[in-house]
């Protein structure tokens, strides 16, 4: 589920003629997603506007300072041909504006469904995508610093204690070490640029092999290229029972690096980069599994999923990129 806020009709129509974008047609719920309200908004168009979008009000874990970071990137992205949705400016010049006291942004509605099982050919063609969008995005001239960091992970981790982690799962406190060593590793000597870091494939719009979205930009920053491809790796390369899958993995990489090659120190690190982006799933989901209500209306990810990924990547080494 994931409308928190109630906006009756009146409120939308408010809200929609502060665009160019005609008048609203309809507005519906979107029950996927866990962080943010979002309605389907269809209107009469005008211009070049379109007539779908995605009215999104920001509910958790968004900073309104980094606002600008994320809305003005997809425009960036968008105007070099990167398949990301424009967000839709206000009479006013405004890329968000406030309702009920909360911000909201209305972004241009995507083709295409999300894959459930990707197969070698959507994961390369992700991976391709993914290269030319940090291709496309060094120029970008904001920066935001990874508040989701190995650092970061490690601190939430620590936060909730080995006791408590252990209510969740009794494999799960022995992360903890872990997560310390990942946070001590140095990345900034790698090659950087603007990055998702949460590109699973519920944040991915596919037609065929073929992407046609990204979306979800939330956590987006500025850092190393090589944690967004293992980001991307972790979330893309395992089937349902939690085995990796050499050919999506293998797949991917190859998608990626014709488009950008992989540089010796980012190859070399890669296996500890993508212990610790399992390491950032961990801690999240974990954080979440203990403070979310048994009665919430939001389905709880299970961590030890990257808990038996870190597994693999520690035990795979430098292997996992000549699977
Ligand atoms: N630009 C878009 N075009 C088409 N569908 C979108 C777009 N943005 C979001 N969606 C739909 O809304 C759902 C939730 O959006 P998302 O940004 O992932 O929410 P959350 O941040 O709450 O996880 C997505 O799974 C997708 O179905
Ligand atoms: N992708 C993360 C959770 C973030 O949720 P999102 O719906 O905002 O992408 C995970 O799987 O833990």
């Amino acid at each position: 589920m994931a409308v928190y806020t109630h906006l009756g009709a009146e409120d939308l129509a408010r809200l929609i003629a502060e665009y160019d974008v005609g008048e609203l047609v309809s507005a519906k719920g979107i029950a996927e997603g866990v962080s943010n309200s979002n309605w389907l908004v269809e209107t009469t168009g005008s211009g070049n506007s379109g007539t779908r979008f995605i009215l999104t009000l920001y509910e958790r874990r968004i900073d309104y300072a980094d606002l600008p970071y994320f809305l003005d990137l997809l425009d960036h992205l968008a105007a070099k041909g990167c398949p990301v949705p424009r967000t839709m400016h206000d009479r006013s010049g405004a890329s968000f504006r406030m309702v009920e006291g909360k911000a909201a942004a209305l972004i241009e509605f995507l083709p295409g469904v999300s894959p459930t099982r990707p197969t070698p050919a959507q994961a390369r063609s992700i991976g391709a995508v993914l290269a030319d969008m940090h291709l496309a995005a060094r120029d970008f001239p904001l920066s935001r610093a990874n508040a989701m960091d190995f650092a970061a992970s490690a601190a939430i981790l620590a936060n909730c204690g080995a006791q408590r982690l252990a209510t969740v799962h009794p494999e799960l406190p022995a992360m903890l070490d872990h997560a310390r060593a990942a946070a001590a590793l140095d990345l900034a000597a790698l090659p950087q640029s603007q990055t998702h870091t949460d590109l699973f494939p519920d944040n991915v719009l596919m037609r065929g092999d073929t992407v046609t979205g990204l979306i979800d930009f939330y956590f987006a920053c500025t850092g190393p290229m090589a944690l967004d491809l293992a980001v991307t790796h972790a979330a893309w390369c395992f089937d349902a029972e939690g085995r990796y899958r050499a050919d999506c993995g293998n797949a991917l990489v190859a998608g990626y690096e014709s488009v950008r090659p992989l540089k010796p120190a980012e190859r070399a690190l890669f296996p500890q980069i993508a212990k610790g982006a399992c390491l950032r799933f961990v801690a999240s989901r974990a954080e979440d599994w203990l403070e979310t209500p048994d009665d919430a209306l939001v389905t709880r990810k299970d961590p030890m999923q990257f808990v038996e990924r870190w597994r693999f990547y520690d035990e795979a080494g430098a292997g996992v990129l000549d699977a």
